[in-house]
């Protein structure tokens, strides 16, 4: 009671204070109507609480009769009411188990994602369809909220909505970043980090340790892609392998934060329990940290006496466009930061996978590991490494990562689109702004396509014009058309040189005691290998050919 009248007379104006003692005696009504009213409020909450399912259930009832109605929809498995299809997809290894679902009801399958309609494409044909014939229709993004706050509200590339902003900061990366003269021009980077790499196996085989590789490839490609975009090598070989630096670390927060899963996606009222969660604080916390180590990359760029400047990085074209006056648009630091973040997170990832693959799946077919190498070994003599100007020779070895690609597609997911308005797919009506993930994994598996599709053969493509340049769309790990890879050049001649001087250089085996090598994939847009890959190695002698 005291309290009470302590409070009241806080509050009150200094005239009202001669009413205080009238006032004590009414404060145990005043208490009384204040628990009153936080009972009502309590009670209100209850009932809006309690009603809040019946409203999400008719509402979900009227959306997807609305949906059926309005539009003829792709089959697709029965979902419940508001979460629809989200509790029967499994996340672990949701490309296969896409694809299996789309054994049942075809390659143009429905779901609903809480009230997300979406859309999954499982076969070539169909692929073509969203990919090259309705580009135009399917080419935007989704506002994601992961991928909106790491991309300074999609003022990136990759998750940027299809607009004019989109298509002239695609231009400026492709001229600028990504053309084939550009991507000669990091070519000493990526040889020099190669054979540093070799050389690092090297020394642990000398001290007879087993040979991390998927570790050694996410070192590889992190130092690669790190100094072409802005001149830092972030990791340095020692005697435990690598020092972190505090970017890759953040990068790795960020990659987990991108694949996270935010109630407000696909369930616009329920964005509050991604406050409750603790979601979007760790993504706030993350994006602060990104950003202060984009602006200290940045202003170290922007330091005309910078030391060891060694060749221009990607930050100093980005920023030399920005102050070119004819550029095609009034580039911000934001713009730079989003598009470095794309490169950082679409080129670390992407090519280390790639080689792990390829190196997993030689393994388990080794007499196709000793076509490759006999390849590698006859094409290079005793030159003691493989250079990008070799590459050309490399037939088998590049059959051996197309098939690698085929079978385990770095995205097996690609990147997720969205339809810009409605549109008519194979007889079926997909609405607009329909969440659409194009299967790779499942393409890549198309029995139409492919003969014994589970079946690593290499061979399938020595002599065959198909690529995965975009054109063919058995065989998409790049996706195609206006939003396919534009990394695609950098990141393929990464993976062969790499994986070139890991078959030159080496004969490999598995460590004792492992009898098989699973294929185990992790989630996530990326997909790894599950288990690192450990092998053991041994150094192979050019000069005497053993
Ligand atoms: C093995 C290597 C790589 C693979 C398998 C790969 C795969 C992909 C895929 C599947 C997409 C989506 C395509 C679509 O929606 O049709 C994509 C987009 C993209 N990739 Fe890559 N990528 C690789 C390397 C790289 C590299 C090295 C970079 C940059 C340094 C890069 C930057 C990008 C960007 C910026 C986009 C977004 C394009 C847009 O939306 O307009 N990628 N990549």
């Amino acid at each position: 009671m005291k309290e009470a009248v302590r409070t009241v007379d806080l509050l009150l104006p200094s005239k009202a204070k001669r009413h205080k003692t009238q006032l004590a005696s009414d404060s145990s009504c005043l208490l009384g109507a204040h628990l009153q009213s936080t009972a009502i409020t309590m009670v209100s909450f209850f009932i809006t609480l309690s009603a809040l399912p019946v409203f999400f259930f008719l509402l979900y009832k009227f959306r997807s009769f609305l949906s059926k109605t309005l539009h003829r929809l792709p089959p697709g498995p029965p979902g419940l009411p508001i979460i629809g299809n989200l509790h029967q997809l499994d996340t672990s290894d949701l490309a296969d188990h896409l694809w299996r679902l789309s054994k049942l009801y075809g390659p143009l399958m429905s779901l609903r994602l809480g009230f997300i309609q979406t859309l999954v494409v499982s076969s070539a044909d169909m692929a073509k369809e969203v990919l090259k014939t309705k580009d135009l229709v399917f080419c935007t993004r989704p506002i994601l909220t992961g991928q909106k706050k790491m991309s300074y509200s999609n003022k990136d590339v990759a998750w940027s909505p299809y607009s004019e902003y989109w298509r002239e900061m695609r231009k400026i990366c492709i001229i600028h970043l990504f053309s084939t003269k550009q991507v000669n021009s990091f070519r000493s980077v990526r040889e020099e980090e190669v054979f540093a790499m070799i050389d690092a196996i090297k020394t642990r085989i000398s001290i007879k340790k087993e040979v991390n590789l998927s570790e050694t490839m996410m070192i590889l490609t992190s130092n690669i892609i790190s100094r072409v975009a802005f001149g830092k090598r972030p990791y340095v070989y020692d005697d435990e392998q690598h020092q972190v630096r505090r970017f890759q670390e953040l990068l790795l927060e960020c990659q987990a934060l991108l694949v996270n899963f935010y109630y407000r996606d696909y369930f616009p009222l329920m964005g509050w329990l991604d406050n409750l969660n603790g979601s979007i604080p760790r993504l706030e916390k993350n994006f602060k940290e990104m950003d202060e180590c984009y602006q200290e990359i940045i202003d170290e760029h922007l330091n005309r006496n910078r030391p060891n400047k060694m060749q221009e990085d990607m930050v100093d074209i980005l920023l030399r466009v920005k102050e070119d006056s004819d550029s095609y648009i009034d580039l911000t630091f934001d713009n730079i930061k989003g598009v470095l973040m794309n490169i950082m997170l679409g080129g670390t990832e992407t090519s280390a996978s790639g080689v792990v693959w390829a190196m997993t799946l030689l393994m388990k077919n080794p007499e196709c590991l000793k076509k490759v190498q006999q390849e590698v070994r006859n094409a290079i003599g005793n030159k003691g490494k493989v250079e990008e100007c070799d590459l050309y020779k490399l037939n088998y070895l590049k059959a051996v990562i197309k098939e690698t690609l085929r079978l385990y597609p770095v995205a097996p997911l690609l990147v997720a689109r969205e339809s810009r308005e409605e549109c008519v797919l194979d007889g079926y009506e997909i609405p607009k702004k329909t969440l659409v993930y194009v299967n790779a994994w499942a393409v890549g598996r198309d029995p139409k396509c492919w003969e014994r599709p589970e079946e690593f053969e290499p061979e399938r493509f020595m002599g065959s014009s198909v690529d995965y340049k975009g054109m063919d769309f058995e065989l998409i790990p790049f996706g195609s058309g206006r939003r396919g890879c534009p990394g695609m050049t950098m990141g393929a001649v990464t993976m062969e040189l790499a994986l070139s001087n890991l078959v030159y250089s080496f004969d490999w085996g598995l460590p004792e005691g492992t009898k098989e090598i699973n294929t185990l994939t992790t989630p996530g847009t990326v997909s790894h290998k599950k288990d690192e890959l450990r092998l053991v190695g041994k150094v192979y002698n050019h000069v005497q050919g053993c």
